[in-house]
């Protein structure tokens, strides 16, 4: 028995959000230079409601896997997909559609438009769709109030903190209530206070307004607010953990799983938080 058969595969298929089947991504030309197979036979649920961590070493296939399901890249072979809708059948014009409605997406730096308001930022996805007004302001205000941000929506991104960006980010990446939220390292600019604040805010997100969160992160901190965090090594799922319900019992078995799966953790500081 291979250590990837330590993942669950049990699923409830009417809940199932996002189902990627056996991705191989094989960076490369064949005939052409050394081939690299990132990705190796992945399989992975993600369901309706669920905040998932993705763990791994560098050089893992994260960013890798990350790409595939934000649909940047496509796998060299496997499917994706995202509420029902298989992104192999999607063209390009209608992979920028998908991508803006379907998915929301929060990054390290924040990628907020330094020209726009926190307000404006965070209404950009609404504005593309011409949602009306008076329908866009209540879900400001709403998704504002959740965020604890509402005092800062007349600023610009330059004169908030980088928790306050963050949460902006957050608000503009859920305001559309998306299928899937993606979310790449995004405590990685953020010292242990507003991290701990962000990660606070996206837990309420996942609870308060069901937001499904896929998120890959190298740190175990943020890690422990997820419910359930899957490790990927090599390319391969390797095993994932559960969350007990205690979030500090969780980080603990996070910490113990890394050493379990080895590799290098660059970013890991698990010493910095208490
Ligand atoms: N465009 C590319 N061409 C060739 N090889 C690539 C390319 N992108 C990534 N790789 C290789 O694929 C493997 C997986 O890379 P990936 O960036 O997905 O890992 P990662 O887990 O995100 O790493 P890190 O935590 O360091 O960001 C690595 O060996 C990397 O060198």
């Amino acid at each position: 028995m291979t250590a990837s058969h330590t993942v669950s595969t049990h699923r409830d298929t009417s809940r199932v959000v996002l189902h990627a089947r056996n991705l191989t991504k094989v960076y490369g030309t064949p005939g052409r230079g050394r081939l690299h197979k990132a990705l190796d036979d992945v399989t992975l649920y993600v369901e309706r409601g669920e905040f998932v961590g993705i763990m791994g070493p560098s050089g893992s296939g994260k960013t890798t896997l990350l790409n595939l399901l934000a649909t940047i890249d496509r796998p060299t072979s496997g499917s994706i997909t995202i509420n029902g809708q298989d992104l192999s059948r999607l063209r390009e014009g209608q992979l920028a559609l998908f991508r803006r409605r379907e998915l929301g997406f929060v990054f390290q730096d924040f990628n907020l438009l330094d020209t726009l308001s926190i307000r404006e930022n965070i209404l950009l996805p609404l504005v593309l769709d011409e949602v009306k007004p008076h329908i866009m302001h209540a879900k400001l205000q709403e998704i504002a109030h959740q965020l604890g941000i509402d005092d800062v929506l007349d600023k610009y991104p330059y004169e908030v903190s980088g928790g306050q960006a963050q949460r902006t980010a957050i608000a503009r990446a859920l305001i559309h209530d998306p299928s899937l939220l993606l979310a790449d390292e995004l405590t990685g600019n953020l010292d242990s206070k507003s991290a701990y604040g962000v990660m606070s805010a996206l837990r309420e997100m996942n609870e308060q307004r069901g937001a499904t969160i896929l998120m890959v992160t190298h740190d175990p901190f943020a890690a422990s607010f997820a419910r359930r965090v899957i490790f990927i090594r090599d390319g391969r799922l390797f095993s994932e953990i559960r969350t007990p319900g205690n979030r500090q019992t969780f980080f603990q078995q996070i910490l113990d799983s890394l050493s379990v799966l080895g590799g290098s953790f660059d970013e890991v500081s698990p010493l910095s938080y208490k």
